[in-house]
C-alpha cells in the first residue's frame, strides 16, 4: 500500500460532558477501501465530520500528502479533494442532475451547463456511474440519488470519499452496484473510507479496517487479518451471538388485521393500495421493501397518525379505523418510527422528559398537580442502564445523542409501555452489533409474552432470523408473503424491485408495453 494520502494524528473532539475523539490517529492511504467500525456513539462520525471540515477538532493534526492542513469549513476540505456523502442525501430535488452540480460551485452561475454535462458524463463513464444529467433528481429512486451525490464529489475533485452508512437506504441490487462502484474509484486512485455496522460489507469491500471504542481506536486490521468474532471484540469487548434461540411461537388471536386498506401519502396520491395484511399475538410479520413503498403510511395507518381513505383497521376484533393516536396507545398499540427525531422524540426537551411522553399521565408518573420529579428519574436511569444508552446526563437535549443511542432510548420508552402489538420501523438502523444483539432480543422476548408484532426493515437478514412470516411491500401492496424458513433473500430482493415471479418460475419484470 502506498504511502498515506491523509494522516490524522491526536485528534481530540469533546462535546459537553463528552469526549467524542480521544487522541485518535488514522492513516488512510490512496487507492484503499477503509472501514470505520465501532459501537454507536464510539466517534465514528465526529471523526470524519473532523476530516470533512465540519468540526474543527479541539487539538491534533490533518495531513494531506504530508503537508498540515487546518479546515475552517467544508469548503476547505473540499478544496483538499475531501468529500464527505452523508447517509441523508444534501440534493435540490426540483433541480435536474446538471442543476446540482452547478450549484456546488461557487462558480456556479458562470458554468457552461453543457460543459457540465459533459463532465458528468465522462465522470460517469470512467467511474461507472451513469447517470442521466437532465433526470430531475426528486424523480430518481435512491441509489441514483447516491450516484449524483458520489458524482458530485468527484466532479468537486475528491479523491477522499468518505461514506457514513451507504447501504442503510439501499435494495440488495443496489449495494452491489454501490460496491463495483466503490471498487472502481478504488481501481482508480481513490480513497474510499466508510462507516458501518455490517460485517458483511466489511469483508466484502473493505482493504483496511479502523475500530473505535469509546473515542479511541481500539485496533486496525488488514485485509487478510479479517476476522469477524475478533472485529467484533474489538468493537463491544466482547462476543455476539450470530443467531438466536427461538422458542416456538405460541400464535394466539389476530391482534391487528387490516382490510383492502386505502390511504394517501403527504402528497395525496395513493401510500396504501387496497393493503390487507393480518398478524396474531406471539408472532413476528417481516415487512422487507424499499423505503417509499409505503412503509410510512402502513405504520402511521396503525398507530392512529394517518386517516384511512377506504377499508378497515381492527385491533383486538375491535374495529379502530381512524382512531386516534391515543386510541391506540389505549389498546396497547405501539409505534417505533422511522424518523426517530421528527416523530418519535422531541429533539430539544432532556431525555428524562423523552422517556415520560407516553406515561406522564399515569398515577405512577404524576400526583394530582405535579410530576413525580425524583421517582421518574430513578425509572429513568435505570431504563437508560438497562439499554445502554451512552449519555453526559439525563438532562440532556436527546438531539446530541448519537444515532444508536436515539434509537436505544426510543426502544426503552416504547418497550417499558409493555405494547400487546408493536410496529417497528428499521428496528437496527445504525445500531452496532452489540445494541442490535440487544434489540433483537429484546423483540424476540416481546414475541415470546405474546406481543404481536410487525417488524418493517430493509435487513432482510434482520427479517430472515426474527420473523415468522415474511411479507414484501411493493408500491403501497404486499407483493408476496411467505413463511419465513420457506423464502430466499434473492427472491425477497427481487420482488422488493419490483419483479415478480414469471412463468416459469423465473423472477423477472413484466414488459410495460405490449
Ligand atoms: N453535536 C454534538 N453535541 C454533543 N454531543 C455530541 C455531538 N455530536 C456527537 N456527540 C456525542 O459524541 C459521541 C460520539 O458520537 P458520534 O456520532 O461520533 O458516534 P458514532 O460512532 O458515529 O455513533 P453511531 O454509530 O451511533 O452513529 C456520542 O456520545 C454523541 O452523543
Amino acid at each position: 500500500m502506498s504511502a498515506p494520502l491523509i494522516q490524522m494524528r491526536g485528534i481530540v473532539k469533546t462535546f459537553p460532558g463528552v469526549v467524542a475523539n480521544d487522541c485518535v490517529d488514522l492513516d488512510i492511504c490512496a487507492g484503499e477501501i477503509h472501514a470505520l467500525l465501532g459501537e454507536n456513539g464510539s466517534g465514528k462520525s465526529t471523526l470524519m465530520s473532523v476530516l470533512a471540515g465540519l468540526y474543527r477538532p479541539d487539538s491534533g493534526t490533518i495531513a494531506i500528502e504530508g503537508k498540515t492542513r487546518n479546515f475552517a469549513s467544508p469548503r476547505d476540505a473540499i478544496n483538499c479533494g475531501i468529500g464527505m456523502i452523508h447517509q441523508h442525501f444534501k440534493l435540490v430535488e426540483p433541480f435536474t442532475v446538471t442543476e446540482n452540480m452547478m450549484m456546488s460551485e461557487s462558480s456556479g452561475l458562470l458554468l457552461s451547463a453543457k460543459k457540465v454535462k459533459a463532465e458528468i458524463i465522462a465522470l460517469g463513464e470512467k467511474f461507472g456511474l451513469a447517470v442521466n444529467p437532465d433526470a430531475v433528481v426528486g424523480h430518481l429512486s435512491v441509489g441514483e440519488k447516491q450516484r449524483v451525490e458520489i458524482l458530485r464529489a468527484l466532479y468537486q475533485g475528491s479523491r477522499v470519499l468518505i461514506m457514513d452508512e451507504p447501504t442503510a437506504v439501499l435494495t440488495p441490487q443496489e449495494t452491489c452496484e454501490l460496491f463495483a462502484n466503490l471498487k472502481n474509484m478504488a481501481n482508480s486512485g481513490c480513497a474510499v473510507v466508510f462507516i458501518t455496522h455490517k460485517m458483511n460489507e466489511v469483508h466484502e469491500l473493505a482493504d483496511r479496517v479502523t475500530v473505535l471504542r469509546g473515542g479511541k481506536v481500539s485496533g486496525q486490521l488488514a485485509r487478510t487479518q479479517l476476522d469477524t468474532d475478533r472485529l467484533v471484540r474489538l468493537m463491544v469487548g466482547r462476543d455476539v451471538a450470530s443467531q438466536y434461540e427461538r422458542e416456538d411461537a405460541a400464535v394466539g388471536t389476530v391482534a391487528l388485521k387490516l382490510d383492502k386498506v386505502i390511504a394517501l401519502n403527504n402528497m395525496g396520491l395513493e401510500g396504501l393500495s387496497r393493503l390487507s395484511l393480518t398478524i396474531r399475538q406471539g408472532e413476528i410479520l417481516g415487512l422487507a421493501g424499499v423505503a417509499g413503498n409505503g412503509q410510512r403510511e402502513l405504520a402511521e395507518v396503525i398507530a392512529g397518525l394517518r386517516k384511512v381513505v377506504e377499508g378497515s383497521v381492527t385491533v383486538f376484533g375491535e374495529e379502530v379505523t381512524n382512531c386516534k393516536a391515543s386510541a391506540m396507545i389505549a389498546r396497547g398499540v405501539s409505534y417505533v418510527p422511522e424518523d426517530r427525531l421528527g416523530v418519535g422524540l422531541a429533539p430539544d426537551l432532556d431525555i428524562l422528559d423523552n422517556l415520560l411522553l407516553k406515561s406522564y399521565r399515569q398515577p405512577e408518573c404524576s400526583g394530582r398537580w405535579l410530576l413525580r420529579r425524583q421517582m421518574n428519574e430513578e425509572k429513568a436511569a435505570k431504563l437508560v442502564k438497562q439499554h445502554h444508552v451512552k449519555l453526559a446526563s439525563l438532562r440532556q437535549p436527546v438531539r446530541l445523542l448519537s444515532g444508536g443511542n436515539l434509537q436505544k432510548l426510543l426502544l426503552a420508552r416504547e418497550i417499558a409501555q409493555r405494547p400487546r402489538l408493536m410496529v417497528v420501523v428499521y428496528p437496527a438502523r445504525g445500531l452496532d452489533v452489540g445494541a442490535t444483539e440487544a434489540v433483537h432480543k429484546l423483540l424476540l422476548a416481546l414475541r415470546a409474552n405474546g406481543t404481536a408484532i410487525l417488524l418493517i426493515s430493509e435487513d432482510l437478514e434482520e427479517i430472515l432470523k426474527l420473523a415468522d412470516r415474511v411479507g414484501v411491500l411493493f408500491n403501497g401492496r404486499i407483493a408476496g408473503e411467505f413463511a419465513a424458513n420457506e423464502v430466499d433473500v434473492a427472491t425477497i430482493g427481487h420482488l422488493m424491485a419490483g419483479s415478480v415471479r414469471l412463468e416459469g418460475g423465473e423472477m423477472g419484470v413484466v414488459p410495460m408495453c405490449g
